[in-house]
């Protein structure tokens, strides 16, 4: 199943492992069905986070939230098919894995089809797995499936003539956004990175790639002050060493984050325009009264993702796809020195893609913003001027510049 990003995912799902389906998927409604997708590891998180238990990962004794995005996937499969069902929903399948964990997935799932049934909803027609041999597309919450019209066609997004300026001017020029000198981090003494040294200046805009669990977003919690092993390593950030006395809250300020697991615990009644707004505070969730001004900003910013309508919806009630557009802009919003995306792209479809690409073009192209992003796709509309490559090693990942 092709899915647009309008369509509420949550809902649909829920239809068919409740068997309520109609039309095509009706053929399920009395069969035993699982879920793959980001949803179960959002709410096993969940769980694990308020009864401190473990609920998937026995066998390892770790809590999900420890484990690399494409890892929590490895282990949520096994999880849901040892549930032996009749068949199972794999949601954006492919979503935060490696290319040769790609690979490996698709030959797993030709068995698979052998003994259970497969749904897999796609946001990305490319992403559709080359066996499947019924294809339908569903664009509206009315969950009617059409046939996917051939050549399927997304809208090219426009954003360049409304992009919004900024409110705040941060006009000071570091000679070091990032300096890591032969850092190294472990876990349970498990080494994860080592001798890690690295430059980003100015201005500059980096792709940071390398397999599931080389240590990507490990290194990008220790530059936005997410990560306390950061103390005691050679880390400089806006011309200040690490340990020098800023604070965690003076270093948010100059930076914008974004990660598909920001919102993962956030179960406030907050609408689509707090969201938007707490990026002028670096919260998730609006905790302050915002200035006239800042809320001008936001919908100035919700217009350029074409969801000003949604500005008072509960950001919990809106499809994933739109509420990772939102955690996108409210990174975006006070327009930082520097931006860290990690999986921008990720339960996007080809439209919002498109949209996300344009924006950071015209980001890099009219500002001196400095970003970092993680992607394990090579979006062809993005060309990043740099890549920092991780690669794993038995005393943890080194890295280099691949270009
Ligand atoms: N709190 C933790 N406790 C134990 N191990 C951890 C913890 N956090 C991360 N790790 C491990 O560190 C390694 C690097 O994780 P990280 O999330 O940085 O990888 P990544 O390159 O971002 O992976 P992915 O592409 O799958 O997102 C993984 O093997 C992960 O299991």
């Amino acid at each position: 199943m092709l899915l647009s990003n309008t369509v509420n995912k949550i809902v649909f799902i829920n239809t068919i492992l409740s068997g309520k389906s109609n039309g095509g998927l009706s053929v399920f409604n009395d069969c035993k069905g699982v879920l793959f997708s980001d949803l179960t590891i959002a709410q096993f998180i969940e769980k694990e986070h308020r009864y401190d238990s473990i609920e998937i990962s026995k066998s390892e004794n770790r809590q999900l939230h420890t484990f690399s995005s494409g890892e929590r996937r490895k282990v949520l499969l096994e999880y849901c098919l040892a549930q032996t069902p009749d068949y199972i929903i794999l949601d954006n399948p492919f979503d935060h894995l490696d290319q040769q964990s790609r690979i490996d997935l698709s030959n797993q799932l030709v068995e698979l089809s052998n003994s259970i049934s497969i749904i897999q909803l796609a946001n990305r027609e490319e992403n559709l797995l080359p066996f499947i041999n019924r294809k339908g597309y569903v664009y509206d919450n009315s969950f009617d499936i059409f046939d996917i019209p051939n050549p399927f066609q997304t809208q090219q997004s426009n954003v360049a003539p409304i992009f919004p300026s900024s409110l705040l001017s941060y006009n000071k020029v570091y000679e070091k956004i990032i300096k890591f000198d032969q850092v190294r981090i472990d876990y349970d003494d498990q080494p994860i990175i080592t001798d890690i040294t690295w430059e980003v200046k100015h201005g500059e805009f980096w792709q940071l790639i390398g397999p599931n669990g080389s240590g990507k977003s490990t290194i990008l919690s220790l530059i936005n002050g997410e990560n306390p092993k950061a103390y005691g390593q050679n880390i400089t950030i806006f011309d200040k060493k690490k340990g020098s006395g800023e604070s965690i809250w003076n270093l948010k300020k100059k930076i914008g984050h974004f990660s598909t697991h920001l919102a993962e615990l956030f179960k406030k009644n907050h609408t689509v325009e707090q969201m938007v707004l707490s990026g002028f505070f670096d919260s998730v969730g609006l905790y302050v009264k915002p200035s006239g001004l800042q809320q001008e900003k936001a919908i100035q910013w919700l217009e350029v993702i074409n969801i000003r309508h949604l500005k008072n919806v509960y950001f919990n009630r809106l499809p994933l796809g739109q509420q990772r557009l939102v955690l996108i802009i409210r990174a975006l919003i006070k327009q930082p020195p520097l931006l860290i995306l990690d999986e921008p792209f990720e339960g996007l479809d080809q439209e919002n893609t498109n949209l996300v690409a344009q924006l950071l073009n015209t980001l890099i192209e009219r500002t001196e913003i400095t970003v970092i992003y993680v992607s394990h796709t090579i979006e062809k509309s993005l060309v990043p001027s740099h890549i920092y490559e991780l690669t794993p090693t038995k005393n943890g990942s080194i890295g280099r510049i691949k270009s």
